[in-house]
């Protein structure tokens, strides 16, 4: 089978490179970049050196150098959909990494995102690919929006208990940690050394983009409206990111029910590692694998409950999940071309 990237010089394009070339079953058939349009990918991510022997094209999305079953889409919101658009005029399957198709109403979208949104209805066609919650959809469609970084981290350890009706979804305080890879390649004032190094600052509060599309999901599997406070914050690692979700403890949730809940849903899910109440989560156990680890905390003196995730932004926040999503839409195993083990230190 054959997949394209448009977008494949930024981070999460180059991440995708990096793992479809080690892909056993999917081969990559074009590469597109408009600042690097015929250079070899190498020159551009020299830690391909001599693996990744193509040259960056770039592509017309309604003339494809090639016939492929699948094209990813690791663009700019706001121009991802364009693409998208003439890809699926086509009948090509997408898997779009931006945010253009996540969030279920285009009024929300255009709110958050501050601009028209030029195909509602494939906001109704697309799947939400959180592939542990959307397998089976993900299946049966030709377009899977890819989660944000955050949303991803926040929602994993979060959904169980939701569904489950063991926490009310009310009173939610979600801090998050994330590295600067994140914001793309740049350059932005995210990624200049002397403002990252040795700083750590929360961002957007109340305001940031991935709150509507987190409450989205929180709120069907709740069944109700919920509504949460979400900060982030910016730290001076490359990538990585760890969310703390905080909510009041419920009469009679013991850590010993969380521990069933959890396992039921996740136990033979490939890429979710469980990891109670003993160990807490760290972002390097993580780093450049497809895991999201998940550990909870009872809090009885305090009165709250903590849970406590983490993932590799660039894999399971972005890349890696695309590429269970491609899986799943090509019916091929979930996990496959998906075993990197996380790099330490
Ligand atoms: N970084 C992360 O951790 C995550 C990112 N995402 C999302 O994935 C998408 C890609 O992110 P990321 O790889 O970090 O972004 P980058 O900024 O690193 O890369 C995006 C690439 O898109 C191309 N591009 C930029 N502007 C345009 C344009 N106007 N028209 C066509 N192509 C353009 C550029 O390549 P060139 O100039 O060579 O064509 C650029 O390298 C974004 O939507 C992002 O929000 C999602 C989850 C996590
Ligand atoms: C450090 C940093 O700036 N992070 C980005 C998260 C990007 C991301 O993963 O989300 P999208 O796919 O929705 O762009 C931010 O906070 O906007």
């Amino acid at each position: 089978m054959k997949a394209g990237i448009l977008g494949s010089t930024g981070y999460t394009g180059a991440e995708l490179v990096r793992i479809l070339i080690q892909h056993p079953e999917v081969e990559l058939a074009f590469v597109d970049s408009r600042s690097y349009e015929h250079q070899p990918f190498e020159a551009v991510y020299s830690n391909l050196k001599g693996q990744a022997e193509m040259t960056a094209v770039s592509v017309d999305p309604e003339n494809l150098p090639e016939k492929v079953d699948i094209v990813f889409c690791a663009l700019p919101h706001r121009i991802s959909q364009h693409k998208v658009i003439l890809l699926q005029r086509q009948g090509i399957r997408v898997v779009d990494l931006s945010a253009d198709f996540r969030l279920d109403q285009q009024s929300v979208y255009e709110q958050w995102y501050n601009t028209p949104h030029e195909a509602p209805e494939l906001l109704e066609k697309a799947v939400y690919g959180l592939p542990e919650w959307y397998a089976e959809e993900l299946k049966e469609t030709r377009l899977a929006a890819n989660p944000g970084c955050f949303p991803t981290s926040i929602l994993l350890p979060l959904l169980p208990l939701l569904k489950e009706n063991l926490v009310t979804g009310e009173h939610l305080v979600i801090d998050s940690k994330t590295g600067v890879s994140g914001a793309g390649r740049g350059p932005s004032a995210v990624n200049v050394f002397s403002q990252v190094n040795e700083n750590v600052r929360a961002y957007g509060i109340g305001t940031h983009r991935h709150t509507p599309e987190i409450e989205q999901e929180l709120s069907k599997a709740a069944g109700k409206s919920v509504t949460l406070q979400f900060t982030p914050h910016l730290v001076p690692m490359d990538r990585g990111i760890l969310s703390t979700i905080v909510m009041p403890l419920p009469e009679g949730l013991t850590e010993r029910k969380l521990q069933d809940c959890y396992q039921a849903y996740y136990d033979h899910k490939p890429f979710i590692r469980l990891l109670g109440t003993d160990t807490l989560p760290e972002t390097k156990a993580v780093r450049g694998s497809n895991f999201c680890d998940i550990a909870w905390k009872a809090d009885r003196r305090s009165g709250n409950l903590i849970l406590v995730s983490v993932i590799d932004n660039l894999i399971k926040g972005s890349s890696g999940e695309a590429v269970q999503n491609m899986n799943l839409m090509l019916g091929l195993p979930e996990e496959m071309g998906l075993h990197h083990l996380p790099i330490w230190p």
